[in-house]
């Protein structure tokens, strides 16, 4: 059974901020019914990347994702709610935009894997590994009063 108290980590990377798409994947979340707790633009050291991407690490991609990631700020987020983790990969779409549904971030706004936008956690265990890498200093406690008309 899924817990509305469920969290994720999404960012929106380098090139989804710099082609003007935060507006957007926040609205997306926000009007799902999904609860900002965490939220800041940050530009990330290679370091700290590679780091979040060390399951990655002997990819042949691995230098390009780090370098591309490392290019400019990102928005990093964590959203919370029913079934976080696996609805916020859905709503971004496949890996490759160019599999990815229409309806969804990558698949409306993305063509190139290597360009694809947006990150969201992969599961629940990776979501708190994520949060925790990116927000050390820890999340907003906050009553969202729209919860019942969400929730039953
Ligand atoms: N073949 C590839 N060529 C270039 N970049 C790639 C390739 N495969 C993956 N990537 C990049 O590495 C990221 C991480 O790959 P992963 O397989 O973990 O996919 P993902 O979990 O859907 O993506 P993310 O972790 O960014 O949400 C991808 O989002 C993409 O930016």
């Amino acid at each position: 059974m899924p817990s509305i108290h469920e969290r994720t980590y999404i960012m929106v990377k380098p090139d989804g901020v710099q082609r003007g798409l935060v507006g957007n994947i926040i609205d997306r979340f926000e009007k799902r019914g999904f609860k900002l707790i965490a939220l800041k633009l940050v530009h990330a050291s290679p370091e700290h990347l590679q780091k979040h991407y060390e399951d990655l690490k002997d990819k042949p991609f691995f230098p390009g994702l780090i370098k591309y990631m490392a290019s400019g700020p990102v928005v990093a987020m964590v959203w919370q709610g029913l079934d976080a983790v696996k609805t916020g990969r859905v709503m971004l779409g496949a890996t490759n935009p160019l599999a990815s549904a229409p309806g969804t971030i990558r698949g409306d706004f993305a063509l190139a894997v290597g360009r694809n936008i947006c990150h969201g956690s992969d599961s629940v265990d990776n979501a708190e590994k994520e949060i925790k890498l990116w927000f050390p200093e820890g999340i907003v406690q906050y009553e969202a009063t729209l919860a019942s008309w969400i929730f039953e």
